[in-house]
């Protein structure tokens, strides 16, 4: 399921975030990635061992542990410390796979998050610059996207995705990978739809025996499927 989720960052904390940003040291971005990812990756990023970066992840932490609609459509049960990443004079990532399990440190060994699910969330706005779309290519085809600042984008680990060149200004983002209780992107897609529909009818007044039932239902599935 490929998802836009609104507003993740308020305007403010976005305007915050991005200050910061402009103080930072950035690093080259090949640092943390393999080899496949190096040979088409020209970007930076806040280094991983960056207070900086530790800081601004868990702002952004914060408001995802805050946004109903997060919740609802990743069913996260580890979340990677969120990276920032800036593109400028040409900078791109060409297409890509995500390393499939991640170590959360390279200090502890213990600590892996399965790449289910990619996130991107935009930190400035899409008339900052020219290029700087993020492809991401399905089994629908080719999908481009470049939001708002503040606003995320979600979409399966397993999708080969590219950034296209800034040619004019510079995209900033924040990134970072979600395991989910529920592996399986069908499932969850499925459990997401069943989720905010039993919310539209609880607000429309619905009867409320039926909708009860349905909530189990979704429970039922949810234990059924997830892995914790
Ligand atoms: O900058 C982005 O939107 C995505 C970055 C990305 O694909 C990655 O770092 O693996
Ligand atoms: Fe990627």
């Amino acid at each position: 399921m490929l998802l836009q989720i609104p507003k993740v960052l308020s305007a403010e904390a976005v305007q915050a975030v991005r200050r910061a940003l402009e103080q930072a040291d950035w690093a080259d971005g090949r640092e943390t990635v393999g080899v496949q990812g190096a040979q088409v990756k020209r970007n930076e990023q806040l280094p991983d061992s960056s207070p900086l970066k530790a800081e601004l992840g868990a702002l952004v932490q914060a408001a995802l542990d805050r946004h109903p609609l997060f919740f609802a459509a990743a069913l996260p049960v580890r979340v990677m410390p969120p990276r920032f990443n800036r593109y400028q004079n040409g900078g791109t990532y060409g297409f890509h796979i995500d390393g499939s399990v991640m170590r959360v440190q390279a200090a502890d060994r213990a600590a892996y998050v399965r790449s289910d699910i990619s996130c991107t969330l935009f930190l400035n706005e899409p008339q900052d610059y020219d290029g700087g779309e993020l492809v991401i290519s399905d089994t629908y085809g080719e999908h481009r996207i470049k939001l708002p600042a503040g606003d995320m984008v979600l979409y399966p680990s397993s999708s080969l995705h590219q950034v296209t060149p800034v040619t004019r200004g510079a995209r900033l983002a924040s990134f970072f990978w979600v395991q989910s209780m529920v592996r399986d992107d069908a499932h969850r897609r499925l459990l997401f739809e069943m989720d905010t529909t039993i919310e539209s009818l609880r607000r429309s007044g619905a009867d409320a025996a039926a909708v009860l039932r349905l909530t189990g239902v979704y429970h039922n599935l949810l234990r059924g499927w997830a892995e914790v």
